[in-house]
C-alpha cells in the first residue's frame, strides 16, 4: 500500500493540517479522517472530497495516522484505537503535553510514535512545526513525519524534553501575538483613531516587523534600537512597558503555558 494519512481528530488543528497536505498537492484519495460526529464528517467529505471512516477502519486504511484530539480526549482515543493500529505504522501525535511514551504504552510494541507541536499558521503555510522522535521511531519515521509538515511551514527537530517549553512558545504563541495585536488596537482607540484604522496600522506593523526579523538575520535589540531615536517617542513607550512588567508579566506566563503542557501530560483535566 502507498501511503495513506489518517487525520484522527479533524477539529481546528487537524482540519488545518488537512487542507494543507492538500494544498501541498497531496491527493484527497490518499487522505482520510474520522470525527466523532456525522454532520462534522460530512461538511469535511464536502469541503475536500476526502473519505470519512469510523476510527477502526482509518487506523486500517492508512499507514500513517495523525492524532488530533485534545488531550484530554486521547486516552479514549487510543483505547478505541489500539486494537486496529499495526506495528507497521507510523502514529504522529499532533497533541500538547502528552508524551510520546505513553502514546506507546498504549499501542502494540514496536508501533512508531512522532510527537509533533506545530500552530495554526499551518493555515497560511507559516506554521513552525517543531518534532521529537518516540523510542521505536527511527530516522525514517521522523523524515516522514516531518514531510507532512514541511509544505505547511518551518519544521525542526528537539529532544522531546523540550516539547513543553516548544508548546508554551510557539503552540501558543500566536495568540500571544493576536492579544497584542487586539491590546494595540484599543490603544489606537484610546488616542483616538477609529478601530479599523487602528488595526489596519496594527496590522501591516506586525507584517512588517515580522518579515525584518525573519529576513534581515538581525538581533531584535538591533531592529529596536534602529526604532529608537535619542529622547524620542519609542523609548518612553519602551519605559512605560518596563515600568510596567511586561517583560517579566512575559517570563510568568510562558512558564504558565509550559507548567499546563506539562499538567496535561496525564491526559487529565
Ligand atoms: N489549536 C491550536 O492552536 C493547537 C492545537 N494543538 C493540539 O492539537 C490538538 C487538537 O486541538 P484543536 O484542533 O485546537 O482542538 P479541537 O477541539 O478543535 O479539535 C479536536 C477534534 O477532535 C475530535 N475528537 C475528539 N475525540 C475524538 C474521537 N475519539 N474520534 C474522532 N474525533 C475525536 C473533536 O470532535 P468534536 O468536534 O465532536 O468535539 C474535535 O473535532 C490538541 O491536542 C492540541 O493540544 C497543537 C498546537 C496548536
Ligand atoms: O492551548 C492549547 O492547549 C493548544 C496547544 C498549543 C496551542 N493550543
Amino acid at each position: 500500500m502507498g501511503e495513506r494519512i489518517a487525520v484522527l481528530g479533524a477539529g481546528k488543528m487537524g482540519e488545518a493540517l488537512l487542507s494543507g497536505m492538500l494544498r501541498a498537492g497531496r491527493p484527497a484519495t490518499d487522505l482520510v479522517v474520522s470525527v466523532r460526529r456525522a454532520e462534522r464528517g460530512e461538511e469535511l467529505r464536502e469541503r475536500y472530497g476526502v473519505d470519512v471512516l469510523p476510527l477502526a477502519d482509518a487506523a486500517r486504511a492508512a499507514t500513517t495516522l495523525i492524532l488530533a484530539v485534545k488531550p484530554q480526549d486521547m486516552g479514549a482515543l487510543l483505547d478505541e484505537l489500539a486494537p486496529h493500529v499495526g506495528a507497521d505504522r507510523l502514529v504522529v501525535s499532533a497533541a500538547a503535553g502528552i508524551p510520546a511514551a505513553a502514546i506507546e504504552r498504549r499501542l502494540a510494541p514496536g508501533v512508531a510514535v512522532v510527537r509533533v507541536m506545530s500552530n495554526t499558521p499551518v493555515l497560511v503555510d507559516e506554521a513552525m512545526s517543531v518534532l521529537s522522535a518516540g523510542t521505536s521511531a527511527t530516522a525514517e519515521h521522523l523524515d516522514r513525519a516531518e514531510e507532512l509538515f514541511a509544505p505547511v511551514g518551518r519544521t525542526l527537530r528537539v529532544p522531546e524534553a523540550q516539547q513543553d517549553a516548544v508548546t508554551a512558545l510557539s503552540g501558543s504563541g500566536p495568540a500571544y501575538f493576536f492579544y497584542l495585536v487586539e491590546a494595540m488596537t484599543d490603544a489606537g482607540i484610546l488616542l483616538g483613531l477609529p478601530r479599523a484604522v487602528a488595526h489596519d496600522l496594527i496590522v501591516q506593523t506586525a507584517v512588517g516587523a515580522a518579515t525584518m526579523l525573519r529576513d534581515s538575520g538581525e538581533h531584535p535589540v538591533k531592529l529596536r534600537e534602529a526604532v529608537m531615536s535619542p529622547a524620542g517617542t519609542t523609548i518612553s513607550a519602551i519605559r512605560a512597558m518596563e515600568d510596567h512588567g511586561v517583560r517579566a508579566a512575559l517570563l510568568a506566563a510562558l512558564e504558565a503555558a509550559r507548567d499546563r503542557s506539562r499538567e496535561l501530560a496525564s491526559g487529565q483535566g
